[in-house]
């Protein structure tokens, strides 16, 4: 349950690799995992918070969907009332179980507020959201059925309810694309990844984390149904949009 074991899971060179899954390896290293590998995750993970408490009214749900070990779904109870509830939403056991451990052994969370669901997002029912967050998610949702998850997501919020959406994004061909992933690669070089765990790490993603261009991501957002949207964050080629209806 410690936050501090350091992820070296790309450093074995040993045999192909294989494609990336959220199993129990990757969830026991996860926070350094993610720390080091995506540029400014903790200022994403606080200002979700931030955004949780202008929208999330008393009495209202919000969605962490994807939510590893609960970054997001802690930010929120951080930031808003008593009686607002997260539901915490992803498909891996190994996540879900470390979830439920790290919310036991905090004493300063009160769990009545979180349910946990270990199930599949596209499957779940969404009702009376403030807030759904899909926050490094919907990046590994196979590209034709991101529209009909996002309409759900839209459906699912009340009035004056937000969709907070971050993502690895496509960056474009050519020089500006190139800069992004040669900086990106940079960062987790100076966080201490081996070349051979980056080059490593690259080709276990290749297939699973699909990302899209900033254009692909807006116009879907319009064609689900959402009014308009700000991009409100990015680093490098993370970005995140605040979506409203
Ligand atoms: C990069 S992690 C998300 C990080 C997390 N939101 C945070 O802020 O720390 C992506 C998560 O999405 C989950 N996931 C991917 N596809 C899913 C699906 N179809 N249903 C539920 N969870 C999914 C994975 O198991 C993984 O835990
Ligand atoms: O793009 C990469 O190399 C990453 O490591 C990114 C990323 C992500 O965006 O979800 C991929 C897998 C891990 O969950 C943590 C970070």
């Amino acid at each position: 349950m410690k936050d501090t074991v350091i992820d070296d899971l790309f450093d074995r060179a040993a045999g192909p690799v294989r494609p990336f899954e959220f199993d129990a390896d990757v969830a026991r290293v996860f926070p350094d995992m993610v720390r080091r590998s995506v540029p400014g995750y903790a200022e994403l993970v606080g200002l979700s918070g931030l955004i949780a408490r202008r929208v999330a009214g008393p009495g209202t749900r919000c969605y962490d969907l994807g939510c590893s070990l609960g970054a997001v779904t802690r930010s929120i109870l951080r930031q808003t009332g008593p009686d607002v509830s997260v539901v915490a939403v992803d498909n891996a056991p190994a996540m879900i179980e470390g979830l439920q451990a790290r919310l036991a052994a905090e004493a300063e969370t009160d769990v009545t507020r979180v349910e946990t669901l270990c199930a599949d997002i596209r499957s779940i029912a969404i009702e009376g959201a403030s807030l759904v967050v899909l926050n490094l998610t919907l990046q590994f949702v196979p590209i034709e059925e991101r529209l009909g998850l996002l309409q759900r997501i839209r459906a699912g919020l009340v009035p004056g309810g937000v969709l907070i959406l971050a993502e690895k994004f496509a960056g474009p061909k050519g020089r500006a694309g190139d800069w992004l992933t040669t900086l990106h690669e940079d960062f987790k070089r100076a966080n201490g990844y081996s070349e051979l765990a980056i080059a490593r790490k690259r080709t276990a993603l290749e297939q699973v984390l699909i990302p899209e261009s900033l254009e692909e991501h807006e116009r879907r957002l319009a064609e689900a149904g959402f009014a308009g949207s700000v991009r409100w964050f990015q680093s490098l080629n993370f970005v995140a949009w605040l979506v409203w209806i």
